[in-house]
């Protein structure tokens, strides 16, 4: 790993809610690094703790009902110990986001050169022709084609995919060196969807930006991302490059997620998809020690679990949590071979 163009480091990362009086962990001991000119892709079913991770980074949570701790080292600066006042001058300037509904991120009743303004404002000095200009040019970057009339406009006069491309023009405002992508095309159709992927590949390399891109989407990552790391239950249970996640993947839960994606995980049988069992508990009910995919594997023995699973390195940089990807198997092949 190039130690230099790490750009974000995350180190022991856990992330609790208070519910009932009570803390629950949604995000657990998560050791994650981002590279400049890079996209790390976090993939998992929906509660898998993914925006929680997200959000956790950039500090948006209510500390009154919120426990976190590790660290997370972003050009050098702990975000997890910096003020309010700390993370607003980095949010927008140097971590750009994006989310998933375009229509709620926007303001509706500012025309969109206003929105872009205020971003400008906040965080540079430029004067009134400046931020005029630059609004355009953002326009166009994101490959809106008349961004002089798309400027005038009101949110709600732009279609979907026009508003995620207005707002990745206001995270990559001001040029920031890592942006956090969750779901941002998850609320688009599919020929929109590669588009929108495009324009952000063009800005990461255009930018030299790191990226972070959430998605339970794996045909999204497969196409766009260099890094991929497999969240479940709060935890990194598989990381490494995009091919030696997707061309080799070891843990139960990739292997079952890939499996479920049609063409995936070519190496067993896929005939028919294959449907995981079970679904993502409630951090209320999430397993507290030992594997957490366990209760959703049943047919491995529990020998085959680690009581405390660690990280195994299976080749340089590729990573697979708790050592029961060994005995691993498809219980519907088990069905078949009968
Ligand atoms: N503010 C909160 N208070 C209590 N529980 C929360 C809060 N935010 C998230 N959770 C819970 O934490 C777990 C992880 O949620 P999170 O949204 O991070 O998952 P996700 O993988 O991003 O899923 P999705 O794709 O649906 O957004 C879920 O069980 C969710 O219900």
């Amino acid at each position: 790993m190039d130690e230099e163009n790490t750009l974000l480091e995350l180190n022991n990362v856990s992330t609790a809610f208070k519910i009932e009086g009570q803390y629950y962990n949604a995000v657990s001991h998560v050791d994650l690094k981002v590279k400049k000119d890079e996209i790390l892709a976090i993939v998992g079913e929906s509660g898998c703790g993914k925006s929680t991770l997200a959000t956790t980074v950039v500090g948006l949570h209510d500390m009154k009902t919120t426990k976190i701790s590790g660290e997370a080292f972003f050009e050098g600066q702990d975000l997890l110990k910096m003020s309010d006042s700390q993370l607003n001058d980095v949010r927008g300037a140097k971590i750009g986001m994006i989310f998933q509904d375009p229509l709620s991120a926007l303001n509706p009743l500012k025309k969109i050169e206003d929105q872009i303004s205020e971003v400008l404002d906040y965080h540079t000095k430029m004067s009134t022709e400046e931020k005029h200009n630059r609004a355009l040019q953002l326009l166009e970057q994101v490959g809106i084609d008349e961004p002089k009339r798309t400027a005038r406009q009101f949110p709600h006069e732009l279609s979907g995919g026009m508003r995620q491309r207005v707002i990745i023009a206001i995270a990559i405002a001001c040029k920031p060196d890592l942006i956090i992508a969750d779901e941002p095309t998850t609320a688009l159709d599919v020929t929109i969807q590669a588009q929108i992927l495009d324009v952000l590949r063009d800005i990461q390399k255009e930018n030299h930006a790191g990226i972070i891109l959430i998605t339970h989407d794996l045909g999204v990552v497969a196409e766009t991302a260099d890094e991929v790391a497999v969240m479940y239950a709060g935890e990194v249970v598989e990381c490494g490059t995009t091919e030696q996640v997707f061309g080799d993947p070891r843990h139960p839960y990739t292997r079952s997620l890939l499996r479920s994606m049609p063409q995936g995980d070519m190496d067993v049988l896929n005939d028919d998809l294959y449907v995981i069992q079970g679904s993502v508990p409630s951090i209320e009910k999430m397993p507290q020690a030992g594997d957490k995919f366990a209760p959703r594997i049943p047919w491995i023995p529990a020998s085959a679990h680690e009581k405390e699973p660690t990280m195994h390195e299976i080749s340089a940089g590729h990573e697979v949590r708790c050592t029961c990807y060994k005995d691993f198997y498809f219980k519907s092949l088990e069905v078949k071979d009968v």
